[in-house]
């Protein structure tokens, strides 16, 4: 069976989704997990786009050892050079170059002619060489190219080096039935085809990613996949590596290929992504929904009691999906506690930070009578109230709501290394509290949206909310996670505001240097 090469860019294009702006420490812990579920490439972000980027990048190569550690840059000196030093420590290195190809994008955007493109993209993908043997040449919205065109630049990339050549449909424009054969027929005119590994990239912008990137494969031949974790990534969002993989798994009569992903690591590291960027998982989600093993029905669940088969292509347990072997409660100890954290492929890195977690883990018990997977998951989120090297802490709270009175909170919080106490009242509880937050802070943000989630099912359920906050063009989620939703609401509005504290607008400057 031939290898799929599987391209990871959650944390690239799946950061450029408004609110999923990402902490260089919560960028290294999904590079980990993925590092963990096999993914062949981490495209880690945009080296050249701010300081704090080019900082994750170089983390996350000198961390990951097993997977090619990649940067993308526009096909631009100064973004390559910027490529190439943020990867240059790390075992494996790719620099990903970019120009688009469409006559709109060359005319409009660019001001470009196509023989400029050209020179540009060779030009480009000759610098990468300097810095690493495996470069990637991508032609932005290739699938609304000139073919001519198109086969022309993907030939003379390669001839200047490029080992891999990407198609993105970058606006979600193309047709599973056509996109398939658009890739064919473009190999075929490019007389040095072989010379590289074909790639696709495909938007999610008429649901049709996973379709087209799989007709990419089938029909194209291509053999690396560009996907997300949970499909992430700008509007719309990129085609999901939890459906390609588990397509390519459950149809090897068909797909006839394979890949490295250890599929019991889909859902943990789909969980990971969610909590961390604060975009939740709908419950008919594909492989890491909620929904997506459950049988309502009384037909189908005979069927699942008489043979699993009738109704389940896929097995739970082989996309990471944990079976309840030992409930969880205040009265477990350590050992049960590790092994659930092994099960569910949290990322943790010493026996401190473990104990810590588990002290969270007991308090959290005293509350709730049963502790579900979700509520481990979320003692290791990141939040207002875990240290992180975040500015800002939450340490508690006292909120009072009475029928005719003005709901009043009082915050106390860290900011710094010292302790603040801070008051306001407001509409509601929430907004109480987020006002007397903002009292002190005076971060000058919107608050864009605001939701709550009961993580799991009962009405002891831990709340699991997110704040969306906008300050000066920028666009922050922040999670929160509490059996008390005010206290929640006041981690997840803490935890936005570090963000926002994080990503300077110095920072997303510097590095930042103007077209030649
Ligand atoms: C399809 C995609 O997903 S592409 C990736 C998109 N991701 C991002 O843009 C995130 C990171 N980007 C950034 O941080 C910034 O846009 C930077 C640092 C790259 C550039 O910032 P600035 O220098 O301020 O330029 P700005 O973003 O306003 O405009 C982009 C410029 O790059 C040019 N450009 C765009 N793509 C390319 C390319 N692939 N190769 C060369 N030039 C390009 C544009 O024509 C424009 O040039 P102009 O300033 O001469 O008009
Ligand atoms: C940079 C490229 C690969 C991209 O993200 C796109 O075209 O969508
Ligand atoms: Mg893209």
């Amino acid at each position: 069976m031939d290898q799929l090469v599987i391209f990871d860019t959650t944390l690239r294009d799946g950061e450029q989704s408004p609110g999923a702006t990402m902490t260089g420490d919560e960028k290294v812990r999904i590079a980990q997990q993925l590092e963990r579920l096999g993914v062949d490439v981490i495209e880690a972000g945009f080296a050249a786009a701010s300081v704090g980027d080019f900082l994750a990048i170089q983390r996350i190569s000198s961390l990951v050892k097993e997977s090619t550690v990649c940067s993308l840059s526009r096909a631009v000196e100064r973004d390559i050079e910027r490529a190439g030093e943020a990867i240059k420590g790390a075992a494996r290195k790719r620099i990903h170059t970019f120009i688009a190809t469409s006559p709109i994008h060359m005319e409009m955007k660019l001001h470009m002619t196509p023989d400029q493109v050209v020179e540009r993209a060779v030009k480009a993908v000759k610098l990468a060489r300097e810095y690493t043997d495996d470069v990637e040449f991508s032609a932005e919205d290739a699938s609304r190219s000139d073919p001519a065109f198109l086969a022309r630049i993907c030939e003379e990339a390669i001839k200047a080096g490029a080992t891999t050549i990407n198609l993105p449909d970058t606006v979600g424009y193309a047709i599973p039935e056509l996109f398939g054969q658009f890739i064919l027929d473009i190999r075929t005119r490019v007389p040095n085809s072989d010379k590289a590994i074909w790639s696709v990239h495909c938007h999610d912008d008429l649901g049709m990613a996973t379709a087209n990137s799989l007709s990419g494969v089938l029909v194209g031949g291509a053999r690396q996949l560009e996907c997300t974790i949970n499909g992430l990534g700008e509007r719309a969002g990129n085609c999901a590596l939890e459906e390609v993989v588990m397509a390519v798994k459950t149809r090897p009569d068909y797909f006839k290929l394979e890949t490295r992903i250890n599929t019991k690591e889909l859902v943990p590291t789909s969980k990971l992504v969610s909590s961390v960027t604060g975009f939740p998982v709908q419950p008919n989600k594909a492989i890491v929904g909620a929904n997506a093993f459950a049988h309502a029905s009384g037909i189908h669940q005979d069927g699942v009691i008489k043979a699993r088969q009738t109704y389940e292509i896929m097995r739970a347990e082989d996309v990471g999906w944990s079976k309840d072997r030992i409930v969880l409660g205040k009265l477990s100890g350590r050992n049960a506690f590790k092994q659930r954290i092994q099960e569910l492929g949290i990322p943790v890195t010493s026996e401190v930070e473990i104990n810590e977690a588990f002290l969270r883990f007991k308090d959290l018990a005293d509350k709730k009578s049963e502790i579900f997977d979700e509520d481990i998951q979320s003692l290791f989120a990141p939040s207002g109230s875990h240290p992180m090297n975040n500015y800002y802490g939450f340490v508690s709270l006292d909120q009072k709501s009475e029928t005719g009175e003005r709901p009043h909170a009082k915050v106390v919080m860290t900011e710094g290394g010292g302790e603040i106490t801070t008051e306001a009242y407001g509409n509601g509880p929430i907004d109480a509290v987020f006002k007397a937050i903002e009292a002190h802070v005076k971060s000058g943000a919107r608050l864009d949206l605001y939701s709550v989630n009961a993580i799991t099912g009962t009405s002891e359920a831990i709340g699991d909310v997110v704040v969306r906050l906008s300050c000066d063009g920028r666009v922050v989620n922040g999670v929160g996670a509490d059996p008390d939703i005010i206290a929640a609401s006041a981690k997840a509005y803490i935890a936005a505001l570090n963000k926002l504290k994080k990503a300077d607008p110095v920072n997303a400057q510097i590095g930042a240097v103007p077209t030649p």
